[in-house]
């Protein structure tokens, strides 16, 4: 039995994500889905269509000079980006993590909560840093990795797969 939600958190639920496409000339649309994948594929029909996608910075967050921050990207309270540093499209920047100067993410990336990247680090597209994991100066990280909650990393990761513990080691 499917249960119809008529309001959350004090705004009308005015209809499920398939019907989205009725809506793209109405309003600005934000893909707020965490998994990665998801994420992306529906963000990539949104765009196809012509959609509005906002970028979401909460007013708590600090943004430095020369930040770039692709579409469909939010960066929630407490996060810190520091200069010259590019963030793609449909990125999480979760809360209170800090990214400094000269990083480079790219598209589709979830920053989680309390997560710390150094100084020119990469991080790869679609790759997902769990939270309070930490990121060494001038690392980087391949495409579609999954980097284990609190675990740190100090070198280059060139595989796509799994990498825990400190110092981060691939799990499969
Ligand atoms: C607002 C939000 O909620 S944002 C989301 C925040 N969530 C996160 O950050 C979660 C991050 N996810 C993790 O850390 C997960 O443990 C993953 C993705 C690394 C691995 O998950 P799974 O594949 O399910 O691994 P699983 O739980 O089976 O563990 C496999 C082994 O790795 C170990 N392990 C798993 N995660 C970690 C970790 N973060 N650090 C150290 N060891 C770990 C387990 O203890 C286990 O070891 P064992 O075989 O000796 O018992």
């Amino acid at each position: 039995m499917m249960i119809k939600i008529k309001s959350s958190m004090g705004l009308e639920v005015i209809g499920t994500s398939d019907r989205i496409f009725e809506h793209i000339d109405e309003h600005e649309i934000f893909v707020g889905i965490g998994d990665n994948n998801t994420r992306q594929r529906i963000y990539e029909s949104l765009e196809t269509v012509g959609a509005h996608i906002p970028v979401l910075v909460h007013p708590s967050a600090v943004i430095g000079d020369q930040v770039n921050i692709g579409k469909g990207t939010v960066v929630m309270a407490g996060a810190v980006i520091n200069c010259c540093t590019n963030i793609g499209k449909g990125c999480i920047i979760n809360t209170g993590s800090t990214i400094d100067h000269d990083n480079c993410i790219e598209d589709y990336v979830h920053i989680s909560p309390g997560v710390h990247l150094a100084g020119s680090v990469r991080i790869g597209h679609g790759s997902w840093l769990g939270i309070g994991s930490v990121v060494s100066n001038g690392v980087n990280i391949a495409k579609e990795c999954k980097v284990g909650a609190g675990s740190v990393v100090i070198k280059d990761i060139i595989e796509s797969g799994v990498y825990i513990g400190t110092p981060a080691k691939r799990l499969r």
